[in-house]
């Protein structure tokens, strides 16, 4: 699939996004190395920080689908510049995705920015630093 399409299928589901706090819609569409695409919009809460953001929609559907194989993903919303995935889904992100996988940052003017999960969250906390000497 051409990012261009993933970003439109990001921008499908961002209709889906449950926004009555901030209005503010996301879409994420996530795709696997078999081709398989799980797509996410942000679900807001009256009690705000319990809010997921839209890329973490996408993750956990897919995890919890058994899929752990991820190629790239794309995420869109209503911003001047392509819009930068908050720190938390960029933890999230770190924690599946290899640092070759390739984020699609973009916005509804169809803006594009390209980056690999290394120059998304670079030094990020890994489950290999839990590792205490024995
Ligand atoms: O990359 C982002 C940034 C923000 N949000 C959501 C969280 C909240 O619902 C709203 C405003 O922060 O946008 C996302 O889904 N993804
Ligand atoms: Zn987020």
């Amino acid at each position: 699939m051409k990012k261009e399409q993933l970003v439109k299928e990001a921008e499908k589901i961002r209709k889906q996004a449950y926004t009555p706090y901030s209005k503010f819609k996301v879409g994420a569409a996530l795709l696997t190395k078999e081709g398989k695409l799980f797509t996410g919009c942000n679900i807001e809460n009256a009690a705000y920080p319990v809010t997921c953001c839209a890329e973490r929609v996408a993750i956990f559907k897919a995890i919890s689908d058994g899929c752990y194989d991820f190629k790239e993903i794309a995420v869109v919303a209503d911003t001047e510049r392509p819009v930068p995935p908050c720190g938390s889904c960029r933890q999230v992100m770190s924690e599946f995705f290899d640092q070759d996988v390739e984020i699609h940052a973009s916005n509804l003017k169809g803006e594009l920015k390209t980056m690999t999960m290394q120059e998304l969250l670079p030094f990020s906390f890994a489950a290999s630093d839990l590792k205490e000497d024995s």
